[in-house]
């Protein structure tokens, strides 16, 4: 959150009880204020500092000041601490070795928007009951969060519900606006006055115009309604924020990582006097929910970066421990996501490398289709 946001002053009332309305009908808990759960899960200061550093790096390659790439991989969504905490140390070996070549930022989801209903997130449903406690899904992905940020990975996260950034927005390093979400006004808010870089989706038509716009919406100022650190519903004047970019992730079962498509795109950006620099999601509507396809896109997207692409800066994989997906179960597979299927960590590990390789030596086209064919067919 920027400082405008920050420095309304607020008397909050904290009340434990659940109460029943009776106009509604509805009961209501009273949960802990982000201030609250800060101070039961804070960072240190050299944690701080840290996250600082890594938005300033993931923002210098959103800016072409640094040529690195920028891989946001991990977990659709996290659903288990045991192994997000298990990816996460792996991944930060993989992230030390190639960081001459890429910034490699975890996924880190702890909700999730659904196309009708489902599993919400960690946040909405911590034991996955399908009866919700927020109390608990808090106060668990504060922890789980605060836990992987201390491996030393920048972590990445959709905000989905505007109030949840406010928890945990100090432990995240690039934020996305999903492809439901990018048209919303109130997200757009939030985005104005998140101090990080964000990347908006294109729509789940394929459309990019409604994530466009949002980069222009949210690097205005805007006034907006929320709560502040207290939990206090306050009036919220965010600054605007300039680190905004679009994520091309396909829509309707069509493609956009082509270079076709990403032209188009950048030419969209370029009118509207936006960031034309792109990140591509392998997956989503570019795989077509076939984890497998990623590895295939992303070779193409390296590809596109060796043929002097220097508009994609970024790609996005989802990763886990063990390939493919599951539904929640009471006998449910370790390291195996509940929501989207996930590239498994071998093949992680080796597409990382392929990537390593490539950006670092430029080999030629025929040895990276080469390789990627191997890749997929193992
Ligand atoms: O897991 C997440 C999905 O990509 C997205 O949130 C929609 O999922 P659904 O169509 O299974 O609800
Ligand atoms: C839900 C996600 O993506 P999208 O908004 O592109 O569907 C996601 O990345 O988890």
């Amino acid at each position: 959150m920027n400082m405008h946001a920050n420095e309304i002053n607020s008397t909050a009332q904290s009340t434990t009880a659940p109460s029943l309305s009776v106009e509604t009908g509805l009961t209501r808990k009273t949960l802990p204020t982000p201030a609250e759960l800060r101070g039961r899960y804070p960072l240190s200061h050299e944690l701080t500092d840290r996250i600082a550093h890594h938005r300033r790096e993931v923002s210098r390659i959103l800016n072409g000041e640094d040529s690195r790439l920028l891989v946001v991989v991990g977990p659709c969504s996290l659903h288990d601490d045991a192994a997000a905490l298990d990816y996460g140390r792996r991944l930060a070996e993989v992230a030390r070795a190639h960081a001459d070549t890429m910034l490699i930022v975890m996924r880190a989801y702890v909700e999730k928007p659904r196309t009708t209903v489902g599993w919400k997130g960690m946040v909405y449903d911590p034991d996955h009951t399908g009866t919700g406690d927020l109390a608990e899904g808090l106060r668990r992905s504060r922890h789980l969060l605060l836990r992987l940020a201390e491996l030393g990975l920048p972590l990445a996260t959709e905000a989905l519900n505007p109030l949840v950034m406010r928890y945990l927005e100090d432990l995240i390093s690039w934020t996305a606006i999903g492809a439901r979400t990018a048209e919303s006004q109130p997200h757009r808010e939030l985005v104005s006055d998140l101090a990080m870089p964000v990347g908006i989706k294109n729509a789940t038509d394929g459309s990019v115009d409604a994530a466009v716009n949002g980069m222009q919406a949210a690097s205005q100022p805007h006034e907006s309604i929320g709560i502040d650190d207290n939990g206090q519903v306050a009036a919220l004047s965010t600054a605007g924020n300039p680190d905004t970019h679009l994520v091309l992730r396909g829509g309707r079962g069509i493609t956009n990582y082509d270079t076709e498509s990403v032209r188009m795109a950048q030419h969209r950006l370029r009118e509207k006097g936006v960031n034309t620099r792109v990140m591509i999601d392998c997956s989503h509507d570019n795989a077509r929910k076939q984890h497998q396809m990623q590895s295939v896109i992303a070779g193409e997207i390296l590809e596109q970066r060796q043929a002097g692409n220097a508009g994609i800066v970024g790609l996005m994989l989802e990763s886990f421990i063990t390939e493919g997906r599951q539904d929640m179960s009471d006998e449910a597979a370790y390291g195996v996501s509940i929501t989207d299927p996930c590239l498994g960590w071998d093949e992680t590990v080796r597409l990382l490398q392929l990537l390593h390789n490539g950006l670092g030596s430029i080999p030629s086209r025929g040895k990276d289709m080469a390789m990627v064919a191997d890749l997929v067919a193992s």
